[in-house]
């Protein structure tokens, strides 16, 4: 039980011919943090709809929890694996959000008290408490979105999967959002995240796939962005903080781990300062971890 994921052989083309899928392997252990990253067009949302079954009989294997996905029930398949899409506005289409996040757990044949239940649990998981009789079309983007994702935690998935979920928010939404599917992931549910977002996809991720139609690498953050010819076949790129120590390196700048988020690149310069990095003449050697923390806060709300 312990491989949440595995996909062999996977191919799909669509009605007209076009080929989104070739020769897919993916293989996710319950518990992991998996980033999917591919230019636009590369196939993510047509593999995702293989994971969560709407696209029926594949051509290659998918296996979820070691089950054949076509051979699960559908109130078995919605409670193993949940998906988010990009657009919120495709997930909620009912008169209110309290419909909307009880349409699940109503397909699952769960009776009204349990529904109840569900929907008030899934709403306060994402700070919509209170927002049971709100129209969806009303709401804000960002309350769209994780009322989307409500919709999808009420049936509480094994499998949580998540189209581009930092895409379109404010800066602290995007904090809130990155805090609740780390947290997810610490309470257990498997997470898949594909995202373009790669200044905050190393927050959310150990592992990533690169794809593109087929399955093109496979590895630690760290491993795929330091990989440039990788990301530039790919039409992809690394976070901007790598990028910046990527330069002071050739400067100098004496890293052994080059940092991939805020938070790292903040640890980095406070070894190199206590450290007494001598050949490195940063003008902050009077600063304290916590001037520099603050500093770099200020434009940055992940922290
Ligand atoms: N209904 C469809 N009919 C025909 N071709 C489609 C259909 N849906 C998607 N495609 C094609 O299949 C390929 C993969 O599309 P898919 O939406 O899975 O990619 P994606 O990685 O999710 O893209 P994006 O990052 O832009 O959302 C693309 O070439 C796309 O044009």
């Amino acid at each position: 039980m312990n491989e949440a994921i595995s996909v062999r052989n996977l191919n799909y083309a669509y009605p007209d011919g076009t080929l989104a899928l070739k020769d897919i392997e993916i293989h996710v252990k319950k518990g992991e943090k998996i980033g999917i990253l591919g230019p636009n067009g590369a196939g993510k949302t047509t593999l995702f709809m293989h994971l969560n079954g709407v696209i029926k009989n594949p051509d290659g294997e998918v296996n979820i929890f070691n089950q054949d996905i076509s051979s699960l029930k559908t109130e078995e398949r919605i409670h193993r694996v949940g998906v988010v899409f990009q657009d919120p506005d495709d997930q909620l289409f009912m008169p209110t959000i309290f419909d909307d996040v009880a349409f699940g757990p109503i397909n699952m044949g769960l009776n009204k008290e349990e529904v109840q239940k569900r929907v008030s649990s899934a709403l306060k998981t994402v700070g919509l408490s209170g927002f049971e009789e709100r129209v969806p079309h009303n709401l804000s983007y960002g309350q769209k979105k994780r009322a989307a994702i409500a919709a999808v935690l009420s049936m509480e998935p094994d499998i949580l999967i998540l189209d581009e979920p930092t895409a379109n928010l404010d800066p602290r939404s995007k904090a809130e959002l990155i805090k609740l599917v780390n947290r997810l992931n610490s309470e257990g549910i498997t997470t898949i995240i594909a995202s373009h977002e790669v200044n905050t996809l190393p927050e959310l991720v150990d592992r990533i796939y690169i794809i593109n139609r087929e399955i093109i690498a496979e590895g630690t953050p760290r491993e795929i962005f330091s990989n440039w010819q990788l990301l530039r076949n790919n039409n992809l790129e690394a976070p901007d903080v790598f990028k910046l120590f990527q330069v002071l390196t050739c400067f100098g700048y004496d890293c052994e781990n080059l940092p991939l988020s805020i938070n790292e690149a903040v640890d980095e310069l406070t070894k190199t300062i206590e450290g007494g990095k001598g050949h490195v003449h940063l003008h902050i050697h009077e600063h304290t971890h916590r001037d520099i923390s603050e500093c770099l806060n200020n434009y940055n709300h992940h922290s």
